[in-house]
């Protein structure tokens, strides 16, 4: 590999993608840090949940945030909502681009997120979907109400149409929650977080517990909504499921994105040495675990985090720099390919 030019300037991964033209971005996220202080005043230490992370998320495109359970993954998905508890400080900016101007997600009232951005310009399909439903209603009163509340009508062909979007027959919506398998109850999920015509789409672990087709079918869901102009971020520790459905690829261990690029270019020729373990775990990769133990978030070493937990891991060297920098459209912390 003959090294490119390098730029050290703000990474916001498919921003700094070289060759083709890139759709528009939906959401900037800039240097974005959250920690939460435990005790009172923090007194009993702070976890540092995501550091200084920087992503870009287009109309048209899946981008799949990657790593480790307890990496810092699904604070993200708070903070963009706006649901983060009190207990939480963040810094930087999660600017959701809009006709009207620019939203910043992390300093807008919760009035406005409630009223404008939860729902209607940002949808959520949540990790286990079958535990947002409520026990004593259909299927379809569910989606009824939901779009009635989001768009101000609901006709019953509205409904099916929206049903089958999310890969439903409107035949199962007369179904109870409890009648309704894991699949389907993730299908009528998933409708749900598209009942607002949200520009972005938020799936966050959205297929734990599934058995691999309907991951497939899930996954194939999300790269279907990004077909009709949504962002997607898929979040998730399946990295099949993410070299099935992602455009872009961001890689996340211990609250930092260590690589980030077009997802065939990353996952065919990885640089982080993180990255090449978790491929390496994957069946088709020789399910070989990484050694050790990812870092408590309470005591992150400075410099190069994995290194610190893999200090003979195979590959160019480390130069120690947690920050991303730039090389020949792609991100990658520490390790640069020379
Ligand atoms: N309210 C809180 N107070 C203190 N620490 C928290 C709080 N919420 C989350 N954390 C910590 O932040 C870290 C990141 O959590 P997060 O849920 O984002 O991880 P994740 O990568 O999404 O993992 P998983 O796949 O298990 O959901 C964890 O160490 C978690 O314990
Ligand atoms: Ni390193």
């Amino acid at each position: 590999m003959t090294k490119t030019s390098v730029t050290k300037t703000p990474v916001a991964n498919a921003d700094t993608f070289t060759g083709t033209r890139q759709p528009a971005s939906a959401l900037t996220v800039d240097r974005l840090s959250v920690r939460f202080r435990l005790g009172r005043k923090g007194k009993a230490g702070i976890v540092h949940a995501a550091a200084d992370v920087s992503l870009r998320l287009r109309r048209g495109r899946v981008l799949a945030l990657v790593g480790e359970s307890g990496c810092g993954k699904s604070v993200l998905t708070s903070a963009l909502l706006g649901l983060l508890p009190a207990n939480a400080q963040t810094r930087g900016r999660a600017l959701l681009h809009g006709p009207g101007g620019d939203l910043d997600l992390c300093t807008a009232p919760e009035r406005r997120m409630s009223r404008q951005v939860r729902g209607r310009r940002i949808g959520l399909v949540p990790q286990s979907a079958a535990s947002h439903l409520t026990p004593v209603r259909t299927a379809r009163s569910q989606l009824a109400e939901s779009m009635r509340h989001l768009r101000g009508a609901a006709s019953r062909s509205d409904v099916d149409a929206l049903a089958e979007r999310a890969g439903l027959a409107p035949a199962s919506l007369d179904a109870y929650p409890h009648e309704l398998s894991g699949g389907m109850a993730q299908r009528v999920g998933f409708a749900l977080a598209l009942a607002g015509e949200p520009d972005v789409l938020l799936a966050d672990e959205p297929t734990t517990g599934l058995d691999r087709a309907l991951v497939d079918h899930v996954t194939d869901g999300l790269a279907t909504a990004a077909a009709e102009d949504t962002a997607v971020l898929l979040i998730t520790h399946d990295l099949a499921a993410g070299r099935r459905v992602a455009d872009d690829v961001a890689v996340m261990y211990a609250g930092r994105i260590v690589e980030a690029g077009p997802a065939g270019d990353v996952f065919a020729d990885p640089w982080h040495p993180y990255t090449r373990g978790l491929l390496g775990a994957l069946p088709d990769g020789g399910f070989e675990p990484i050694p050790g133990h990812p870092p408590e978030l309470t005591d992150v070493p400075d410099g190069c985090a994995f290194c610190a937990r893999v200090p003979d891991a195979p590959g160019p060297p480390c130069n120690g720099d947690p920050e991303p920098v730039a090389v020949g459209g792609r991100l990658i912390a520490g390790h640069v390919p020379c």
